[in-house]
């Protein structure tokens, strides 16, 4: 469960790129967190991480305070950032390896993990080889792996699915509605509205720091008393049509 209590983040004392946001993310749903280029959902993340501190709220992760319990906290999460260019000098294995040593994966466990994320995601060939070499969906997906390993009970993924080949953004997408439906949290952002419709048990829409809805697609729907795909509300909703 995530919970985020009145964030609010300027950066440089300017306009403020978060403003206000109460959001709740439960356990058994997957939440996808929409918005344009520059609505603050990459720094909402930062704060929920504890890569970024709000300057006012309060963030917990299963009921742990991110700044007042920061290790335990980071316990409960994986978190897929943006951008997977991380490690770039390790062999795809030995940053496996340093992941599972990070959240103290036993070794047994954490080669049939190997075993069975690297078929999963079709990197079996792969972990041999430096992560420098690797294409963007490749470092995309050993970053999720990385996460993965340590099966975390709540996944944070910033844009998740992009550079991902077709086979392993379904992978993914499967492994999101599995972990779902064990009962643990799914959040992730998007600007693929297609997937967000399709996968999300809810979403909110977040627009110049501010959320402007949160709750399911029907609910949406309700809303604005229209049978919009997610795609036109969303357009609607933030002024771009
Ligand atoms: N490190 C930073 N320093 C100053 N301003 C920043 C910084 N990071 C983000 N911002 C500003 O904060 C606002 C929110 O940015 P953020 O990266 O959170 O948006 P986003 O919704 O993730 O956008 P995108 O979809 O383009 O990734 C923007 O106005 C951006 O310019």
């Amino acid at each position: 469960m995530i919970e985020l209590s009145y964030i609010t983040k300027s950066y440089n004392g300017k306009g403020k790129a978060v403003d206000n946001v109460t959001l709740t993310v439960n356990g058994g749903e997957i939440f996808g967190f929409l918005g344009p280029n520059g609505a603050g959902k990459t720094t909402t993340i930062k704060m929920m991480t504890g890569i970024a501190k709000p300057d006012k709220g309060t963030i917990r992760m299963n009921g742990y305070d991110v700044a007042a319990d920061p290790i335990q906290a980071k316990k409960q999460f994986g978190y897929v950032p943006d951008s997977p260019d991380l490690f770039l000098r390790l062999k795809g294995l030995e940053y496996l390896n340093f992941m599972a040593d990070m959240y103290e994966v036993p070794k047994p466990l954490r080669k049939e993990r190997i075993e069975t994320l690297g078929r999963r995601f079709d990197m079996e060939q792969a972990l041999s080889d430096p992560i420098q070499s690797y294409s963007h969906g490749m470092r995309q997906k050993i970053v999720i792996m990385g996460v993965l390993i340590h099966d975390p009970e709540v996944w944070i993924l910033d844009e998740p699915l992009t550079g991902l080949d077709p086979k392993s953004s379904y992978t993914l997408k499967e492994m999101m509605r599995e972990h779902a439906a064990a009962g643990k949290t799914v959040f992730f952002s998007t600007h693929v509205l297609e997937v967000a419709e399709k996968l999300c048990d809810r979403v909110a829409i977040i627009n110049k720091g501010d959320i402007l809805f949160c709750g399911t697609f029907k609910e949406m729907q309700e809303r604005f008393q229209s049978d919009l795909s997610l795609e036109k509300l969303f357009l609607e909703l933030t002024g771009d049509e």
